[in-house]
């Protein structure tokens, strides 16, 4: 496909990803990034966590590895990004600015993570938003994983406010967008690695003098 017919599907796609927050308050996004990027995201994940720079991810400020989720985490450096993290971090930015003008979030900065699941590996059920990080405002978790299957397991469970849930599949490509206050949502484990972004974008700190 040509760029700008590229652009126009990802414009309609991220227009349906706003409508969809503000009706529901989660949404599904395709195609945010080319195969290419995604891919390049997965292979320089993998390589992290080969040459083990992924570390025990903690939960808010707790000091010890948490049995509550099993993952692997390397943050993001936002302002010296990679080539491999470059195209994603300005496709957040394009996210976070077109959800400011259209849903009025206020929405400041966004921070995003490596994640690996290793087989078996789960995050019990939780909200992304506990006292201490009341910034966070929208929860955004992009997929890095090739040919996954549905017997691959590992979905993410969104518990959606009428008791139902709901499973996303982590395809590479794939990014699922919630209000981090209102969904609680459980990763499940799978029979693979699991590769992800996670990302949250946040408001200003509440008491924050800037
Ligand atoms: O990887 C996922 O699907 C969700 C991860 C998650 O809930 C988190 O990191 O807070
Ligand atoms: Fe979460």
């Amino acid at each position: 496909m040509d760029p700008a017919k590229i652009d126009a599907a990802i414009d309609a796609a991220i227009d349906a990803a706003i409508d969809a927050l503000a009706a529901e308050g989660w949404c599904v996004l395709e195609g945010l990034l080319s195969d290419e990027a995604t891919a390049a995201l997965a292979r320089e994940c993998a390589a992290l966590h080969a040459s083990g720079d992924l570390m025990e991810a903690r939960i808010g400020r707790e000091k010890v590895a948490s049995t509550l989720r099993g993952d692997r985490t390397r943050w993001f450096d936002m302002n010296a990004p990679t080539a491999a993290q470059q195209p994603y971090v300005d496709a957040l930015e394009t996210l976070r600015v077109a959800f400011n003008r259209s849903l009025m979030l206020g929405l400041v900065e966004s921070e995003a993570h490596y994640a690996v699941y290793p087989p078996g590996a789960r995050y019990a059920r939780h909200l992304d938003q506990p006292r201490q990080l009341e910034a966070r405002v929208v929860s955004a978790v992009y997929y890095l994983n090739a040919d996954w299957h549905l017997e691959d397991g590992g979905a993410l469970r969104l518990y959606l406010d009428d008791g139902s849930h709901h499973d996303v599949v982590p395809h590479a490509g794939r990014m699922v967008l919630f209000l981090s206050a209102r969904f609680e949502h459980e990763v499940l484990p799978a029979t693979r690695e699991r590769m992800s972004i996670a990302c949250w974008m946040r408001r200003r700190e509440p008491g924050s003098v800037f």
